[in-house]
C-alpha cells in the first residue's frame, strides 16, 4: 500500500476525527502549554507500510487552524510537502502502531497522570484493581487487576520509543511516561478516546484514594470508620 493509494475521503475522515477529538480534549484542559499530541492511522495496517495523521509540533492545541495536522509514514517522515513538523514524540506513536496495529494514539499531560506516574514510578507500573472503569479495556472479570506500565521520561525521545516494546501489555492499552503524561491507544479514535478517559478516571481515583488513606487515620483498611 502507498500513501497515494489511500482515498481522499479516508484521509479527510481521519483529519475530521482528529480535529473533533482535539477540541473535546482541549475543553477538558488536556493540552496545557502546547503539550500533548494525537494521531489517527489512515489505510490498512501493514507493519511494513502504514501511514497516520498527527498533530504538528509546538502548536496551541486548544486552537483550530488549517495547519494543525500532517501525514507521516511508519518512520514518522512527512509524506506530503509541508512546512509543518510532526510532533516531537512521533517516534513513540510509530512504535505503538508498529507493535499493536492500532488505529489511533492519543497523548495528554494531566496533573493526575503526572502525580500517579511519579508516585508509582520506582516500581515501574501503576497497580489498579476493582475499579469499574477497568471494563473500558474490555476486561470484565470481577475485581479485575491491571498494571499500567511507567517508562522513564528521557529528553531523547528514541530512548523512550525503544523501551515501549519491553513494557507493552496487550491487555492494557496505555503507557505512562514518568512525570510527563500518558499514551493511550485503541483500534480506532472512538476506542482510543474511551481508553484515555478510563485511564484518567483511574488516575484521579488512585490519587484521591491515596490522599484519603493518608489523611484520615481513623478509617479502617476497608475505608469505613
Ligand atoms: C510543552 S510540552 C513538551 C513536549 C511534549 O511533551 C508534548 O507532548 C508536545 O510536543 P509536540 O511536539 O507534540 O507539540
Ligand atoms: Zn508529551
Amino acid at each position: 500500500m502507498t500513501f497515494a493509494s489511500i482515498s481522499l475521503e479516508h484521509k479527510q475522515q481521519a483529519l475530521d476525527e482528529l480535529r473533533q477529538i482535539k477540541q473535546q480534549f482541549a475543553a477538558k484542559n488536556w493540552f496545557p502549554g502546547t503539550s500533548g499530541n494525537l494521531s489517527v492511522r489512515v489505510g490498512d495496517f501493514d507493519p511494513e507500510h502504514f501511514y497516520f495523521a498527527i498533530t504538528a509540533s509546538g502548536k496551541d492545541k486548544s486552537a483550530s487552524t488549517p495547519e494543525d495536522f500532517l501525514f507521516v509514514d511508519k518512520s514518522g517522515r512527512a509524506v506530503e510537502t509541508t512546512s509543518l513538523k510532526p510532533s516531537a514524540e512521533t517516534q513513540i506513536h510509530c512504535e505503538i502502531y508498529r507493535l499493536t496495529g492500532c488505529g489511533a494514539v492519543f497523548h495528554v499531560h494531566t496533573v493526575f497522570n503526572n502525580l500517579i506516574s511519579e508516585w508509582f514510578g520506582d516500581q515501574g507500573a501503576v497497580p489498579a484493581q476493582g475499579i469499574e472503569l477497568i471494563k473500558a479495556f474490555n476486561i470484565w472479570e470481577e475485581n479485575a487487576a491491571i498494571s499500567i506500565p511507567v517508562l522513564p521520561n528521557f529528553a531523547h525521545i528514541p530512548s523512550i520509543a525503544e523501551r515501549v516494546e519491553g513494557v507493552l501489555d496487550p491487555n492494557v492499552p496505555g503507557i505512562l511516561l514518568r512525570n510527563h503524561g500518558i499514551y493511550a491507544w485503541g483500534k480506532n479514535a472512538f476506542e482510543a478516546k474511551k481508553h484515555l478517559e478510563a485511564f484518567e478516571f483511574i488516575f484521579e481515583y488512585l490519587y484521591r484514594s491515596i490522599l484519603l488513606k493518608n489523611s484520615v487515620p481513623s478509617l479502617n483498611v476497608d475505608g469505613r470508620r
